[in-house]
């Protein structure tokens, strides 16, 4: 076994603050619960990190609804699998992947925390991605690089709204997935609601692999499908940490009612797995056709795990993560089930061979080390002080230190190989998204390969070929002002928002054009109180944020034309330069969202590559403010009928007169408001239900459907604008005496009525 060496003698783990090393050290400022007095021999986070066959890998995200208990069972995880010695509690803020402070105050998840781990013999990948819609994107960035998913399900609800979203970005990037239905405790758990849940709202597959044994509070544990295996967690108590767990054989002395739902189950999960798999189906008819329950058990599982990776069907265990049961059968699945590196097929990985490709899929800034950038490894092997080459940025980088992240806490290597996720000291110009690659001659062999000609012959293929393709960041919809206390602080506060812009691709910062102010722009109201909050803990300043302002959109309303002509010198130089173009509204709907450029056809010839560039970027310049209220437009195609330049005229001055002329030809179109609607679900009791929609009808919202659960709440499924939506969750709060919870996802940008939109602009100019 190779030695690794901690990175930081003195190492802040959360809150704690260990010094002289992790063995033996001392804790200066305990806070909250656990109190360690020193970290034990046998704790194997620090231990040993060796590369594992890549057969054993499994890179995996754990994902679900905000609350469904991702981080319980991650710690259950890390528990079980022997990297921690206590379990930590989300309630008592002292968990390992929840490790900001805001995380812990909250306790939500807000990034996504990479953690490693083995669990027999298999080396575990996982990352917690947190439930709240403002942070999709961690969600989404996660994802990316991830082989397999754990979705985690409050039995008593079944699929919820974000569940929906994040199970359609798991399908985007095709990924098998398990889903363990969690909080079969809770007196209210239903176990074939949440399975009917899975069939309807996610029209996945669901294959029942575990039947509970009991339920609500008496629920002891599971029996597993596959081998009739009765798994029970001795006591009920809280204490007990479920790590030692009784597994027999069934037989006559159970409960009869069990022993025929594990009858029926079986058999039924035998005949599903046969529908989906031929090659079962020709096992059971050949070999077993006479008791198809007599199949064995392993057979079973291969097909399972087949089914799993061709994603024709999801696995779906159940436990109570809490409760500190079913958790073991969960990582047995997980090992299982879910695929290696090696099972997914990167068509554009297999070009680099042995060769290095990474992407860099996550930048942590800390303030001693500078960018720490996460990379999943596809290809190649990534060692410490080595260079690479971004062949995003077609620039060369020194990777310092290379590492293996266990939350906060790093453990260096001396390498890392195809299949691992690895996190890097060293890289500055890294950002997420990149494709990272050892040379530039490793980029052009892939570049042949990937065009079919690997005789070392030369260079076909272009970069932008072996480049894997990045992570797509959606649009803010929410912005406001931010300003420092005092001048003197504004470059430190710049600072601050570059160090997380970097972290945070979804926080864009602008500069107001007219008040020169800094602008903030988020997913939502929460995204911009945390971006706030850490600016002042982490970077000590005290800002202030103006009014939270919803990110309208403009379009336009009819086509209109525009012609203009730019006649300026500069020193001794004349710059002279005519444009004339049209702008029409898009009518389909598959392309209101964009907008389009079209040049006309005896220009692409004529106009030099420099002025083809000028007129693109004049006529985008113009797409990212409109002329109503400065908002960036959408919906629009430009056709640009001539640009006409005398010799010597710059490509600023034909962007500049190209944009000034679109201003024109967008004014004339007539401009159109648009604002961002929101699609809102709201669960909620039903002696508060009518108070609830009170409420929304004064916010101009559309109930689209009320839907009853089996534990009597209501969900409420509605559409609503934005910028009725401010505070929202202290109003339900108080409506609902806090019972009620609510998500809010955006739906469309929709149109505003005549006299909306002339209430807006009477508002936003300071008439009203
Ligand atoms: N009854 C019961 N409660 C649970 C169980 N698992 C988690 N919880 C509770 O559910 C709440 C949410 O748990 P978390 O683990 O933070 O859920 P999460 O999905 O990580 O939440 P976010 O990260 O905020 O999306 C906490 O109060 C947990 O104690 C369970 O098995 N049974």
């Amino acid at each position: 076994m190779r030695e690794f060496r901690l990175l930081e003698k003195k190492m802040v783990w959360g809150k704690y603050l260990f010094v002289g090393g992790l063995r033996n050290c001392r804790i200066k400022c305990p806070v909250k619960k656990r109190h360690y007095s020193f970290i034990p021999d046998d704790v194997k986070t620090i231990r040993t990190v060796v590369n594992p066959d890549i057969s054993k890998i499994r890179n995996i995200g754990i994902m679900a609804h905000i609350d469904a208990g991702k981080t319980t069972t991650t710690e259950r995880m890390l528990y079980y699998s022997g990297y921690t010695r206590a379990l930590g509690d989300v309630d008592d803020g002292d968990t390992v992947t929840d490790f900001m402070a805001q995380e812990r105050e909250r306790g939500i998840t807000i990034q996504s925390a990479a953690v490693t781990f083995d669990w027999r013999s298999h080396r575990i990948n996982l990352i917690d991605t947190p439930g709240h819609v403002d942070f999709t994107l961690e969600v989404e960035r996660a994802l990316r690089v991830l082989d397999g998913a754990v979705a985690v399900f409050d039995a008593s609800a079944g699929v919820e709204a974000q569940t929906v979203t994040v199970w359609r970005q798991a399908e985007k990037h095709h990924i098998p997935c398990i889903c363990f239905l969690n909080k079969m405790d809770k007196p209210t758990a239903n176990l074939s609601f949440s399975i009917e849940s899975i069939r309807h709202k996610l029209k996945a597959n669901p294959v029942l692999l575990q039947i509970p044994v009991s339920s609500g509070r008496s629920f002891t544990g599971v029996v597993d499908l596959l081998t009739n295996q009765k798994l029970t967690w001795g006591s009920k108590s809280t204490r007990d940490d479920g790590r030692a767990f009784e597994s027999k054989a069934l037989d006559g002395s159970d409960d009869a009612d069990l022993l025929h739902a594990v009858r029926e189950g079986r058999t039924a999960l035998i005949e599903q797995v046969a529908d989906l798999d031929d090659e079962f189906a020709d096992l059971l008819l050949t070999d077993f056709s006479d008791n198809f329950d007599a199949v064995p058990s392993i057979k079973l599982q291969e097909a399972v795990r087949r089914v799993t990776l061709a994603r024709k069907g999801v696995p779906v265990l159940c436990g109570s993560s809490l409760r500190n049961k079913g958790v073991q059968p969960l990582l047995d699945a997980i090992t299982a089930f879910l695929p290696s590196p090696q099972e997914r097929h990167h068509h554009l990985v297999r070009c680099y061979k042995e060769d290095l490709c990474a992407l860099a899929f996550k930048v942590v800034h800390d303030k001693q080390r500078g960018p720490l950038v996460f990379l999943r490894i596809y290809s190649g092997t990534l060692k410490p002080q080595s260079s690479i080459l971004n062949l995003s940025r077609n620039n060369t980088e020194r990777i310092s230190r290379l590492m293996v992240p266990f939350a906060d806490q790093y453990v260096e290597t001396s390498s890392l190989s195809a299949g691992n996720i690895a996190l890097t000291v060293g890289l500055k110009q890294t950002v997420t998204g990149d494709t990272i690659v050892s040379s530039k001659a490793s980029a052009a062999a892939a570049a042949r390969r990937a065009h079919g000609d690997d005789d070392g012959g030369g260079v076909k293929g272009k970069n932008a070929d072996v480049v894997l393709s990045g992570v797509e960041v959606p649009d803010p919809v929410f912005f406001c002002t931010i300003e420092p206390p005092t001048m003197a602080k504004q470059a430190d506060l710049e600072n601050a928002l570059k160090c997380l812009q970097r972290e945070d691709p979804s926080l864009k910062v602008r500069a107001d054009p007219d008040s020169g102010q800094t602008i903030l722009c988020g997913m939502g109201e929460l995204h911009i109180e945390i971006i706030h909050d850490r600016i002042r803990r982490e970077y000590n300043i005290d800002t202030h944020l103006g009014p939270l302002q919803v990110a309208y959109r403009e379009t336009i309303l009819q086509h209109g034309s525009a012609t203009d002509t730019l006649d300026r010198s500069i020193g001794e130089r004349r710059h002279v330069v005519t444009v004339e173009l049209t702008v029409t509204p898009l009518d389909s709907q598959s392309e209101v969202a964009s907008c389009e450029l079209t040049l006309a056809d005896d220009l692409e010839d004529k106009l030099s590559a420099d002025v083809r560039a000028a007129v693109h970027n004049g006529v985008h310049s113009s797409y990212l403010q409109g002329p109503l209220l400065g908002y960036p437009v959408q919906g629009v195609s430009t056709f640009i009928h001539s640009v006409v330049t005398e010799s010597g005229t710059s490509s600023a001055m034909v962007s500049a007169c190209v944009s000034r002329c679109m201003q024109k030809a967008l004014r004339t179109a007539g401009g159109k408001l648009l604002e961002p609607v929101m699609s809102l679900e709201v669960t909620v009791g039903e002696e508060d239900l009518g108070s609830v929609l009170g409420d929304l009808a004064q916010r101009r919202g559309t109930v689209q459907d009320i839907q009853s659960r089996h534990d009597d709440d209501k969900v409420l499924v509605a559409t609503v604008p934005l910028a009725e939506m401010k505070g929202y969750s202290t109003v339900l709060r108080t409506l609902t005496s806090g019972t009620a919870t609510f998500s809010l996802e955006l739906d469309t940008y929709q149109a505003m009525s005549p006299q909306e939109q002339s209430v807006l602009l009477k508002k936003m100019s300071g008439v009203l």
